[in-house]
């Protein structure tokens, strides 16, 4: 009984990977390793390096395992990017899932676990927001991931497959021992650019918008650290095993921190300052993105650690600076060699 996990050498999808090998599961990965590092699954997880959308790649993964159920992580995840090429963003989000659903239902595996946003949203009217708010995503990157989401209640409905869709809120942090952590070159994530400021990697940080209706005129989001989201899907997948509904849950903790307040965590933490410029509001962003938490916590058996802004900036800091160290180390090497 294997997982196959697609998009598994990227930051959600390792962590995730590294959770359910050291809960004793057996586990693959397909990825393309296009923003995804191999070097950070564990040893013994069998990579497949490729398109999670190449109907016979996956195939022959399938073939070769014994896959009971899938985790799709594999995708685009840049909101500004996809405002630039929404049909690269339609393609890797919307097509990749379709061509990983046909082999899905051709080879009966009837257990699928999605990683949506909630950026499918949009502006809510309700804020926390519950899982059956209106969806109006403001961005293709959401878009494609309703898309997506619409098309597995459609299959899942035609073929008897079971799925859980796992809405993330703002994803942060790193496994809390440093292992594994965000390390895409010229990630915008607001907590990565905050700890590459304070670890000097570049000289200020951009505010973008500093004049919504909020309490200080930044953005808020509600951010969950990356080790208890993967242990969220773990208890997804048990869930499935047991029987559980096709559902669909927001993955946060219920609270919202603003920009301004996000980067003074990383600050306090770091005991470093750095410059903070504010900039023009940024195309797609939402104002405020906070989860109603209530049903991912009544039907999952899911209880999060590091429910803690600190906890998930600290964390955050030491694999920042675990990954500068390694990096620079790299350099030194290359110049000298
Ligand atoms: N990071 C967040 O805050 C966040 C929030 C909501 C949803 N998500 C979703 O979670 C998933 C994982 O995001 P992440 O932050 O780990 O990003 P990531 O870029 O680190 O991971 C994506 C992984 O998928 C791989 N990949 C991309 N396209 C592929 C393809 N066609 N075939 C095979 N592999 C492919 C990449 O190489 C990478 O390893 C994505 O679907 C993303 O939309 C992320
Ligand atoms: O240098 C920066 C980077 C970000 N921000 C702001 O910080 C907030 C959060 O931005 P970011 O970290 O880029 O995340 P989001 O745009 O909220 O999107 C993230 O969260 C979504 C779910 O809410 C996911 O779907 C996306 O994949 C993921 O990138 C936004 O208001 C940004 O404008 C800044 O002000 N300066």
């Amino acid at each position: 009984m294997t997982v196959l996990v697609t998009g598994g050498a990227g930051y959600i999808g390792s962590h995730t990977v590294l959770a359910l090998a050291e809960a004793g599961e057996d586990v693959v990965v397909i990825d393309d390793l296009s923003t995804g590092f191999s070097a950070y699954l564990p040893e013994g997880v069998p990579l497949f390096i490729g398109d999670a959308g190449d109907e016979n790649l996956v195939e022959g993964v399938i073939a070769q395992h014994n896959i009971e159920s899938i985790i799709h992580f594999a995708g685009s995840v840049v909101v500004p990017d996809s405002m630039r090429d929404p049909l690269g963003y339609y393609r890797n989000n919307f097509m990749t899932a379709r061509n990983l659903l046909n082999v899905a239902v051709k080879r009966g595996i009837n257990r699928f676990i999605f990683s949506s946003t909630a950026a499918v949203y949009g502006n809510p009217d309700q804020v926390p927001v519950p899982e059956h708010a209106p969806t109006r995503p403001l961005s293709p990157y959401g878009s494609s991931k309703l898309m997506t989401e619409i098309m597995l209640h459609d299959v899942a409905s035609a073929y008897g497959m079971q799925y859980v869709t796992l809405r993330y809120f703002n994803v942060a942090g790193a496994d809390p021992q440093a292992r594994i952590g965000l390390a895409t070159v010229g990630a915008t994530h607001l907590l990565k650019i905050a700890v590459e400021a304070a670890t000097g990697q570049r000289a200020k940080i951009d505010v973008f918008g500093t004049d919504y209706p909020t309490q200080d005129g930044s953005c808020i989001r509600d951010f969950i650290h990356v080790t208890d989201l993967s242990q969220a899907h773990r208890s997804a997948l048990a869930y499935l095993r047991r029987g559980g509904a096709s559902t669909t849950l927001n993955c946060g903790y219920g609270r919202g921190y603003s920009v301004l307040e996000t980067i003074d965590a990383v600050r306090r933490v770091s005991g470093r300052s750095f410059a903070v410029q504010y900039a023009p509001r940024r195309p797609g962003d939402i104002m405020t993105m906070v989860a109603d938490t209530s049903r991912i916590r009544g039907l999952l058996d899911w209880q999060p650690q590091y429910d803690d802004l600190e906890t998930i900036a600290a964390h955050a800091l030491a694999w920042e600076e675990k990954l500068f160290r390694e990096r620079h180390g790299e350099l030194r090497q290359a110049a000298s060699a």
